[in-house]
């Protein structure tokens, strides 16, 4: 009778434990399949329905990021380094990203957001902005080797702190017993913009359609663009010399139909009924170049969120 008690005791404490690792996968974010989850036709579709305007960063995208959660053994993380005005989206496709990995998207514990300019503003700290940075890295991606790191700004940044960061994105089998072959690094920037602009107007005034850019329209010039810019924190920097960014994703200026899709979304998003003539009178305030032609965004569709309420 009491090795039946014994029994029964260990299969309830077997069940409390099953029951309390599933209360415990369910309750807090893990590092595993329980909250981790690639959904490749989910990140195609939202890149087919909720960017708008960005076939060339959509096909790079879904091709780069496809191909690396597919692969079991990749050689080193994937890096994206992403260009183009602003509110042309970029930050929104990181979150899409973030979206079809994460069970818990942008806001997952492992997604990591990181603005060279608010978090390390002084030149003159910059040895210890390198430590906290590289130390900043290397505890996430002990916790989750599936991590997910956007560097906004990345123009800005101080060079030196770039550099300090080189070794991560590298092909290597481990530093200091961690390996970073799984982990995602999104730069964001405004580099490049100008040049990814006037390629768009040219092929406008060409009469050609904007679907026939194609990447290798851009990717040569934005790379040479990017890292020649006097302004830019991406010049000389030892992400180029070494070959480190897998792909230069290029952010075309949004035209005028897609400020209008913007706003319709984000109409509905806010919980009103998308209705065209609100949005039109919105987009006509807006500021449009060519200046006589009035073609594509200044801001893309950035200030449309904060702008509706005052034309609903
Ligand atoms: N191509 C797009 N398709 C759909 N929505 C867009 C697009 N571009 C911008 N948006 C909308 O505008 C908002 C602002 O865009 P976002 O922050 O992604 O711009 P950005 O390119 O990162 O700009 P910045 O360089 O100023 O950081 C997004 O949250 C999204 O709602």
């Amino acid at each position: 009778i009491e090795r039946v008690h014994l029994a029964a005791a260990g299969t309830g404490a077997a069940v409390l434990g099953t029951v309390g690792r599933k209360l415990y996968h369910y309750l807090y974010e893990t590092c595993d399949e329980n909250w981790l989850n690639f959904n490749a036709a989910g990140l195609k579709n939202d890149l087919d329905r909720k960017l708008y305007g960005q076939h060339v960063a959509a096909q790079v995208i879904l091709k780069a990021v496809t191909g690396f959660m597919n692969n079991k053994n990749p050689k080193k993380p994937l890096v994206l380094s992403l260009h183009g005005s602003t509110g042309t989206g970029k930050t929104f496709v990181s979150q899409l990203i973030a979206e079809n990995i994460y069970i818990q998207g942008i806001k997952s514990n492992f997604v990591h957001l990181f603005t060279a300019t608010a978090h390390f503003p002084h030149d003159a700290h910059i040895d210890k902005y390198k430590t906290h940075l590289q130390e900043w890295i290397r505890g996430n991606v002990s916790i989750c080797p599936r991590s997910m790191f956007i560097f906004d700004e990345m123009d800005k940044m101080h060079p030196g702190l770039m550099d300090s960061i080189k070794p991560y994105l590298d092909f290597s089998d481990n530093l200091d017993g961690v390996s970073y072959r799984q982990a995602i690094f999104i730069f964001l920037s405004n580099a490049g913009g100008e040049m990814i602009n006037e390629v768009t107007v040219k092929f406008w005034r060409d009469g050609r359609d904007r679907e026939e850019i194609q990447l290798r329209d851009l990717e040569t010039e934005l790379s040479q663009s990017v890292f020649s810019n006097e302004g830019s924190g991406l010049r000389n920097s030892v992400l180029i010399d070494k070959k480190l960014v897998d792909f230069f994703v290029p952010f075309l200026p949004l035209e005028y139909k897609h400020v209008i899709q913007c706003g319709l979304a984000e109409m509905a998003s806010q919980g009103f009924t998308p209705t065209n003539i609100v949005i039109k009178r919105m987009a006509d305030d807006l500021i449009f170049f060519p200046k006589e032609e009035r073609v594509f965004s200044v801001q893309g569709c950035k200030l449309i969120a904060n702008k509706l309420h005052f034309y609903i």
